[in-house]
């Protein structure tokens, strides 16, 4: 299709109206003297019940909504994980389950190490208390009978602090339910979209939103970006143009993606697929993070009872090394079987079951996305390297989280509930067989992140600074999970939302007004 010369000029051009970029995009739309226009390739998510309803999230997954992408052969791993990501106003904020953890100071202390500088706990926290979801405590309601005896018998089992609002304070352990960004009188989602958009997204008129609209390349003029080059839903193209900055918030795979397709990545990679390269930024796609989970499944004695806000209510941190600086392990309980990556190799799903998903807070593989085509539309490769740390402290936490598991599971008062273990199954016990069922059958907790990470000036791999300017352009900034250098402890998403905050701070503060000249 030809390109068309439809132009259309805005302050400020975000692209992706998800996590972040909602949370971008509403905060400088406050200012009804400046316009923004954001891009986003997915639908609205008004009027969508299957969308707002917190519990329908696994429906999702896979379905039309998400851009589903693969991950290239994982020899140490499992090479069948799909990557949801949720093509759809809000993001994955709109299909996640919304686990929200601020992420715990010695998380920021990490950050300020790897050349963050200003992003400690202490200045950080303030944009926790701004967030606008209805972060609460999973409610009464919700607190399914199973899940209750699963932190009573994990409390019992490890010893760790049963805890009532993660929250209030940090935590180096714990077992309790989890905060949720959700409206327990109705199970509708706080996401981005609903907290940000929705209360303004009709009455703004300094705010544009071009749903259905895919961002496949940055216009740039020397080292300046000037704009976004978009296909709409009926094929039409065009540019749109910022007058002050184009922010990126694609998200940790998008984002990389649609700088490498704009020429902005390693230099040779680039020239290598015939993609002129504009600028040698080799960080582009390195630091490719994630958590990765395994899965404990039982079966138990009869049906569970249905009440649940998302149906992973409750979860466990240990810390096995004092010396670490925050909890080392973490699970997730959840009142169903989660059998989808056991059963490729061969295990049955039962008719009534629960799982606990041991996941590695602070891995230390390292992955990389990158491009396997210039052409648009073939999605990047994702390789995340899964268990190929060194010293396998990776593949060693998992089957450290299948031994605690198991000693839960034999405590009341969940035992009581649990009929047979399903998977691995009691047979498994040697290191080398948990570790390999643990590998094999390894799932994602969906939170790639770190692909185009802040850092200092002089460092080589960094891609934007503190201040979420991409080095050596200008006009352009990053604000989503892929500026995270090393991944917090917790689930990610509330540190998403702050990014967003503090990249809105930064556009919109009196010392710097965001015409980045
Ligand atoms: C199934 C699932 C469950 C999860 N559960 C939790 C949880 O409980 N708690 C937690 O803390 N974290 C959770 N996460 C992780 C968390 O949701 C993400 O880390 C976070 O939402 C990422 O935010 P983001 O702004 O970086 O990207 P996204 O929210 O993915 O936003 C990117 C947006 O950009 C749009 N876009 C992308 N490319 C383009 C383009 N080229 N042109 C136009 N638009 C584009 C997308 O449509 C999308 O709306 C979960 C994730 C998933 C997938």
């Amino acid at each position: 299709m030809p390109e068309q010369d439809e132009q259309e000029t805005y302050d400020y051009v975000v692209v992706g109206g998800g996590t972040a970029g909602s949370v971008v995009a509403a905060r400088l739309t406050e200012d009804p003297g400046v316009s923004v226009a954001v891009i986003e390739g997915g639908p609205s998510d008004v009027d969508r019940p299957e969308v707002l309803t917190l519990r329908r999230w696994l429906g999702l997954l896979g379905g039309e909504l998400d851009y589903d992408y693969p991950t290239t052969e994982q020899p140490r791993g499992n090479s069948h994980i799909r990557h949801s990501r949720a093509r759809v106003l809000g993001g994955c904020s709109s299909h996640n389950t919304l686990i929200s953890f601020k992420p715990l100071p010695s998380d920021w202390a990490e950050w300020v190490e790897a050349g963050a500088e200003g992003w400690d706990a202490a200045a950080m926290d303030p944009y926790y208390d701004r967030l606008l979801n209805n972060i609460v405590p999973v409610d009464e309601k919700d607190r399914n009978a199973i899940a209750r005896d699963f932190v009573d018998a994990a409390q019992r089992a490890t010893g760790v602090p049963r805890v009532e609002g993660f929250n209030k304070k940090p935590f180096t352990e714990g077992v309790g339910f989890f905060d949720l960004a959700y409206h327990p009188e109705d199970n509708k989602r706080s996401s981005a979209s609903v907290a940000y958009l929705h209360p303004v997204m009709d009455v703004r008129p300094n705010l544009t939103i071009l749903l259905e609209t895919w961002a496949y390349r940055l216009e740039l003029d020397g080292e300046r970006v000037t704009g976004v080059r978009v296909r709409t839903a009926d094929g039409v193209e065009k540019t749109v143009t910022a007058a002050r900055e184009v922010v990126l918030c694609a998200g940790a795979v998008d984002t990389p993606r649609l700088l490498l397709l704009s020429g902005i990545g390693p230099k040779d990679d680039l020239t290598g697929l015939g993609i002129p390269a504009v600028h040698d930024l080799p960080g582009v796609g390195e630091n490719l993070l994630d958590h990765p989970e395994s899965v404990i499944v039982w079966e138990t004695h009869g049906p569970i009872p249905e009440n649940s806000a998302m149906d992973s209510d409750a979860g466990l941190f240990v810390r096995r090394d004092p010396g670490s600086p925050g909890p080392d392990l973490m699970f997730h309980f959840y009142q169903i079987p989660f059998t989808d990556n056991p059963e490729r190799i061969g295990y049955e799903k039962p008719p009534y079951g629960v799982s606990m998903t041991p996941n590695i807070p602070k891995p230390r593989s390292r992955g990389r996305l990158y491009l396997t085509s210039a052409d648009p539309e073939v999605k990047p490769a994702l390789d995340f390297r899964y268990f190929t740390d060194e010293d396998d402290h990776d593949g060693r936490t998992l089957v450290d989280g299948i031994r605690i598991a198991r000693e839960i599971a034999s405590t009341e008062p969940l035992a009581n509930w649990l009929k047979r273990e399903v998977c691995p199954g009691p047979d498994v016990t040697g290191d080398e067989e948990l570790s390999e069922y643990a590998r094999k059958v390894a799932h994602t907790v969906y939170h790639p992140a770190g692909t185009c990470r802040i850092g200092a000036p002089d460092d080589p791999n960094a891609v934007v600074g503190p201040d979420l300017r991409v080095h050596g352009l200008r006009g352009v900034r990053i604000a989503d999970a892929s500026v995270f250098p090393t991944i917090p402890a917790v689930n990610p998403m509330i540190g998403v939302l702050m990014v967003g905050e503090k990249c809105a701070d930064l556009l919109t503060r009196p010392t710097n007004p965001g015409v980045d000249a």
